[in-house]
């Protein structure tokens, strides 16, 4: 996240990190006791390491009452996801067992009416993700408020020039944006799960590529089908 301030501790109980040999990769957020949602990107380079999923944390290293380390039981990128491009960029983990729910460990409600976001509205979205141009990374979770821009605009020819489909939405970039290793984060608009987190075209803090995630709501049945069919 860049130019954003340290979240509220445990106030985005929700929040996941997805860790690769324990080294925080991607965001994600808990749709279900067993079950996180994120993008599917996140499991490029993935194969052989061990691929994980923090809950409950605020800090990545400090000791924190319900903090704890799942293991992936299964993962269920979206079938017409692909690493050339970020249609359907949404990735489903099934997480060993079921979360234990607190305080600090909730479940996010996401939106499943399809319907836009109005331009406008402002919105939030936290991560650990990078917090400069240097690749700085945080230790403690990090947020900050973006306000939705229209898909005419950012379809626009100097933006992401018609690329954007009515499965995406865009939030402004000027200054204020998401960044590597945010990917997979949610975008909370009244306090409902409205889009993911997607990378697009990698580029952070430019108002010229505003910020591109995936909308959920498309998605509502896809992400029923695969927690109803996975084994329990
Ligand atoms: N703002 C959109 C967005 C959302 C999520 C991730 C991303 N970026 C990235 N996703 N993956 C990446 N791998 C390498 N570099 C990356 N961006 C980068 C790195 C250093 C300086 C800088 O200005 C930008 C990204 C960009």
């Amino acid at each position: 996240i860049l130019r954003g301030s340290e979240a509220r501790p445990h106030l985005k109980p929700y929040m996941a990190s997805l860790q690769l040999d324990g080294q925080h990769v991607c965001g994600g957020f808990l749709i279900a006791p067993q079950w996180v949602l994120s993008a599917a990107h996140c499991i490029e380079e993935t194969h052989g390491k061990l691929f994980q999923v923090l809950l409950g944390a605020h800090s990545l290293t400090e000791p924190e009452p319900h903090k704890r380390l799942y293991q992936v039981h299964a993962q269920f990128p979206h079938p017409g996801s692909n690493i050339h491009n970020n249609k359907d960029d949404l990735l489903l983990l099934q997480l060993e067992e079921k979360a234990e729910l607190n305080a600090d460990v909730r479940v996010l409600p996401f939106q499943r009416e399809d319907r836009d976001v109005a331009a406008d509205t402002v919105c939030e979205v936290a991560g650990w993700g990078t917090t400069d141009h240097s690749g700085s990374r945080p230790d403690r979770l990090q947020q900050v408020e973006r306000p939705v821009i229209s898909r005419d605009v950012c379809n626009h020819r100097t933006r992401h020039d018609g690329t954007i489909t009515r499965n995406m939405m865009c939030t402004d970039s000027r200054r204020k944006d998401t960044c590597k290793g945010d990917s997979g984060g949610p975008l909370v608009c009244g306090g409902v799960a409205e889009g993911v987190v997607t990378a697009g075209s990698r580029v952070c803090g430019n108002y010229k590529k505003p910020a591109i995630y995936t909308r959920i709501a498309p998605y509502a049945a896809w992400i029923d089908g695969v927690m109803a069919s996975a084994d329990a």
